[in-house]
């Protein structure tokens, strides 16, 4: 078999569909997008389409480390975003042509059903025991939110009070019949993030995200040390060579690569089993489209460290399209009581409406994330 053509699509609200097509008539879908640098991914895609025309499609882990190795400087949110969208469509072509699905490529399922969560109350964190309130009537009982709003690097006792009040609120209303995962989403410096986290150890959430932001995971064990709320951090880590840092030295109870950001299947399947051997859970991050939700939860049933699912269903990013709107099989992702079945069709099992992707490319987003800043107008975290 032979790569023959690979398509990029960049559609509502802020993803980017790749299809590689084979001279088998085969073909595979992949999402490797940055949000906010859509159009740097395409370029890479393509720069790396220059090698990929006439390889084997099946021969996923040479082209992987051709891909990776194989330009002098590597690594890095653009290029593993690149990397890993193509290789979710190898993955794709090479389930499709044996006529499985991925997991059963990888050893098959170590479980029956994959747990996941849901956003709730948006960038500035509001209205968040509504949301949980109608997510919760159709069986969602996990949930994520933002910690903040923006935050000094040192910041008053009447910010930390406000962030404080809300998670308060949410015990207050459901004790522990829900649970929930904070996300400090890198709005928090060191400094805060210790008083945030010692105000916040009395509402057990199930974990606290990004807690610093990445290029301060020296951090990480430091922090851990002072709480026993479990720190999760990983979508802005995009290799093993990243992920064995923060496993050495500690301090993370969870890692959260992206599947569309951390070069694909091939390489989350190590990091993941690079976590079990640390005792880390693993909890793909996935605010993206079902195509990269789909990649998630190929890697989800063959992992056993894997614990918590996020999927993009009414995040808010989600303007002008929604997680289901472009695939035809919306019927096998059917979440039941919280959890995901295994997808059974081959390959990702995600079968995407052509048709609709090729129809709102045509007026492709330039989706970017906002640009913040604090009382005195410096750059602020968002
Ligand atoms: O946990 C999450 O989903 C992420 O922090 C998410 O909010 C960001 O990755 C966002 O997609 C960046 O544009
Ligand atoms: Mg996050």
């Amino acid at each position: 078999m032979k790569i023959t053509k690979l398509t990029l699509y960049r559609v509502p609200p802020r993803w980017m569909f790749l299809k590689i097509e084979t001279d088998e008539g085969i073909t595979g879908w992949g999402e490797p997008v940055i949000e906010g640098r859509a159009r740097t991914v395409e370029a890479a895609v393509n720069e790396l389409a220059e090698y990929l025309v006439g390889q084997d499609p099946t021969r996923i882990n040479d082209l992987w480390q051709v891909m990776y190795r194989g330009g002098f400087y590597r690594g890095g949110a653009i290029l593993m975003s690149a990397i890993a969208g193509i290789d979710q469509a190898l993955w794709d072509i090479k389930g499709k042509a044996l006529g499985v699905p991925v997991y059963e490529l990888l050893g098959g399922r170590v479980r029956d059903k994959m747990k996941m969560y849901s956003w709730v109350g948006g960038d500035r964190p509001a209205d968040v025991i509504e949301g949980i309130l109608t997510l919760r009537d159709i069986g969602i009982h996990t949930f994520k939110l933002n910690g903040t709003e923006e935050l000094g690097i040192v910041d008053t006792a009447t910010a930390v009070d406000a962030a404080i009040a809300r998670i308060a609120q949410i015990r207050e209303a459901f004790g522990n019949t829900i649970e929930f995962g904070i996300d400090f989403h890198g709005r928090v410096a060191a400094p805060m993030a210790k008083v945030l986290l010692r105000e916040l150890e009395p509402f057990r959430p199930l974990f606290v995200e990004e807690p610093v932001l990445a290029e301060q995971a020296e951090y990480y064990p430091r922090l851990a040390e002072h709480t026993s709320i479990p720190l999760a951090a990983g979508e802005r880590m995009y290799s093993r060579f990243e992920f064995k840092h923060v496993f050495a030295r500690g301090g993370i109870a969870i890692v959260q690569p992206d599947l569309s950001h951390a070069g694909g299947i091939t390489e989350c399947v190590k990091i993941a089993a690079m976590a079990e051997a640390y005792d880390v859970a693993f909890a793909p991050h996935c605010p993206l489209g079902p195509v990269a939700l789909a990649a998630c939860l190929q890697v989800d049933f063959v992992s056993h460290n894997a614990v918590l699912q996020e999927q993009s269903m009414g995040i808010h990013y989600n303007k002008g399209a929604e997680l289901f709107d472009y695939v035809i099989n919306r019927e096998d992702f059917q979440i039941k009581d919280g959890y995901f079945p295994p997808l059974p069709k081959p390959g990702l099992g995600v079968i995407v409406d052509e048709e609709r992707v090729i129809a709102a490319s045509q007026n492709p987003p330039d989706w970017r994330n906002p640009v913040w800043r604090h009382p005195d107008g410096s750059v602020a975290e968002w």
